[in-house]
């Protein structure tokens, strides 16, 4: 674990002392857009067309946020169109780095990608990258913004039109995203980073009023915006999925498991059955990653054989 400053790595932990023991996540630093045209997206360069062949994910399979990307590309037919390279779960000293060589430039290091990209960056060197083999650049670092390209640009290259993020539904994905993010998705990491039982404790409770939030609207909701599924339970699946084999005894998250909430477990098992979701799921470098990347908080890094869950199990969501 560490970062690039002007390019050279650096191996230091995160700093929660500037901020009274909590973890604050930093901002991408790379945030432009593959559009259908090539023109600008929202923020960053233009030049980033949708063509088949041309970008690559990098991703941790371990990672909430790669994972979205992961599903995205899957649910949007994107597999033969977009190739992917998969970092080892073990984050070491040096970062994210590749079991074998990765594919493009036969890299070991995930921070080698970033430096390929731009030779003097400074900051986390973190998955999942999108990467453009035309430019032989970054086109963006930052998740929830790949998903939304994943989601539109390359439609006219796939005739998969379906849509995670409709213009009827953007307002409530949006407010969705807003409460979750903070509450859950990072939550989650804001509990087991916490450096003080005063960070963690507020990182706690603000966690399981979240969760509680969730199982209630779930109650009579099938899904977060209404009664198709969008971008804003994708968002909320990765985290779920991971809770009760890693933040709950690893992140300290234990006031109850996922599989003790009637309508939020449900509702997680409705969502990995959708085809394909699953084979995105690897329990394996999802465990093995955080119990045995951060030794700071596992310092044995046995990695725990369980819980037994079966996701495939009837999820009863039928009526809802
Ligand atoms: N804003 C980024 C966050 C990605 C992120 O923090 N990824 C983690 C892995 S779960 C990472 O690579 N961390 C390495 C580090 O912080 O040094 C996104 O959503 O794409």
């Amino acid at each position: 674990m560490g970062k690039l400053v002007e390019g050279v790595w650096h191996d230091v932990w995160y700093d929660t002392k500037s901020s009274g023991g909590k973890f604050v996540r930093e901002d991408a630093g790379f945030r432009s857009w593959v559009t259908a045209t090539g023109e600008a997206g929202p923020t960053g360069e233009s030049g980033f067309k949708a063509e088949s062949g041309r970008y690559h994910l990098y991703v941790s399979l371990a990672c909430p946020w790669a994972h979205r990307t992961l599903i995205f590309r899957k649910l949007k037919g994107l597999e033969e169109h977009i190739t992917v390279s998969v970092v080892s779960p073990d984050m070491m000293e040096k970062g994210w780095q590749f079991d074998e060589p990765e594919s493009l430039y036969g890299f070991n290091y995930m921070h080698q990608v970033y430096t390929k990209a731009k030779s003097d960056y400074t900051g986390r060197v973190t998955v999942p990258v999108l990467w453009d083999k035309k430019t032989e650049t970054i086109v963006s670092n930052e998740s929830s913004e790949i998903i939304r390209m994943l989601n539109t640009a390359f439609n006219e290259v796939t005739g998969i039109t379906e849509d995670f993020y409709p213009e009827t539904l953007r307002s409530v994905i949006d407010e969705w995203n807003d409460y979750v993010y903070p509450n859950i998705n990072n939550g989650v990491y804001r509990c087991g980073f916490a450096t003080t039982q005063e960070a963690y404790e507020e990182a706690f409770d603000n966690l399981f009023a979240a969760l509680d939030k969730l199982d209630a609207h779930l109650a009579t909701n099938r899904y977060l915006a209404g009664d198709q599924i969008t971008e804003a339970d994708w968002r909320a699946f990765t985290t779920l999925v991971r809770f009760d084999p890693v933040y709950v005894g690893h992140f300290k998250c234990n006031r109850q498991q996922i599989a003790q909430y009637e309508h939020i477990f449900g509702y997680l098992k409705e969502l990995y059955q959708v085809a394909g979701v699953a084979e995105t799921v690897d329990m394996y470098h999802i465990k093995r990653h955080y119990y045995y990347s951060h030794a700071n908080i596992n310092p044995t890094r046995v990695v725990p054989k369980g819980p037994e869950q079966d996701l495939m199990a009837p999820h009863g969501r039928e009526s809802v």
